[in-house]
C-alpha cells in the first residue's frame, strides 16, 4: 500500500487482533511484534508508516474519536455502547461474529411487583432495548461473567454476547431474545477521514478486497 502520510490503526489483543491480521496482511502490514507476548502497546509494523496502538476492545471507539488513532477494529457491541461520536464506520468486516442477546434460566421467576433486574456489561443496548418493548427494568452494570448473574439472584436475565451458545449452557442458562447482529467494523476518525482522505481511503480499498476475497 502506497502511503504518504504515518496512519495509526487501535486494535485490540485475542479475537479482533488475530481476525483482523490476514485481512490487514493483504494491506501488506504486519506487526514486528506479537502483543501476547510482547509488552509493547505501540506495535511497529512492516509498513514504515503504519503503527498499531494495543488496547482494551472497549476503548478502541474513544482513542479514535478524540484521534488518538486514525482508525481502528471495534465491534459493534461496543460501537452501540459508545454512541458513535466523532467515528465513521465505513466497513463491516465480519469478523468476530456473535450476537448480543437476552439470557436467563429456562424457566424466569416471576419478580413480583418490582421491575425484572438485567445484568450487563451493555447497560445503554439494554436500555435502549427494554424501553422499546415498553418494559421497566433495572440494570445493574458489571464487568464480566454475566453468567453468574441469574445463578446467585444478582438478577433475573442477563443481557450479554452468544457465540456457540457454550458459555450459556454450561452455566444451566438459554439464549431467550436477540437484540442484534454483532461483527467487527472498521472505524474512522472524522478529521483523518478529511486530512488523511488518500490513506485512508487506500486502507479501506484493501480492506474491502480481503474481505469480500475471505
Ligand atoms: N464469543 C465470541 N465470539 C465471537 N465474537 C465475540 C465473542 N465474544 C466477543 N466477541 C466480539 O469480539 C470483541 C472483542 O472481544 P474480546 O473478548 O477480545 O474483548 P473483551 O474482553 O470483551 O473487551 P474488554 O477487554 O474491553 O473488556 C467484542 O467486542 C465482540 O464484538
Ligand atoms: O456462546 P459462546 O461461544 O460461549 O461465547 C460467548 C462468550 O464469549 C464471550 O466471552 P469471552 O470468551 O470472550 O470471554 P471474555 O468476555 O471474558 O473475554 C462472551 O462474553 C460470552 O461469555
Amino acid at each position: 500500500m502506497n502511503l504518504t502520510v504515518p496512519l495509526t490503526i487501535a486494535l485490540s489483543k485475542g479475537r479482533i487482533f488475530e481476525q483482523t491480521l490476514p485481512l490487514l496482511a493483504h494491506a501488506g502490514i504486519t506487526p514486528l511484534d506479537d502483543p501476547e507476548t510482547s509488552r509493547k502497546l505501540i506495535l511497529d509494523t512492516s509498513h514504515p508508516l503504519v503503527k498499531f496502538v494495543i488496547i482494551r476492545a472497549s476503548d478502541v471507539p474513544t482513542y479514535v474519536q478524540y484521534g488518538a488513532a486514525d482508525v481502528g477494529v471495534a465491534g459493534k457491541d461496543v460501537l452501540l455502547e459508545h454512541g458513535g461520536e466523532g467515528l465513521y464506520e465505513p466497513l463491516d468486516l465480519n469478523i468476530a461474529r456473535c450476537r448480543l442477546m437476552v439470557a436467563g434460566r429456562p424457566q424466569t421467576p416471576d419478580p413480583g411487583p418490582r421491575r425484572l433486574r438485567i445484568a450487563t456489561k451493555y447497560v445503554h443496548s439494554a436500555e435502549r432495548y427494554f424501553a422499546a418493548k415498553g418494559q421497566q427494568v433495572e440494570i445493574i452494570k458489571l464487568y464480566g461473567s454475566m453468567e453468574l448473574a441469574p445463578l446467585v439472584g444478582l438478577a433475573d436475565l442477563i443481557v450479554d454476547l452468544v457465540e456457540s451458545g457454550n458459555t450459556l449452557k454450561a452455566n444451566g442458562l438459554v439464549p431467550l431474545e436477540q437484540i442484534a447482529d454483532i461483527s467487527s467494523r472498521l472505524v474512522v476518525n472524522k478529521a483523518a477521514w478529511k486530512m488523511k482522505h488518500e490513506a485512508v481511503t487506500a486502507l479501506l480499498a484493501c480492506l474491502r478486497e480481503a474481505v469480500a476475497n475471505r
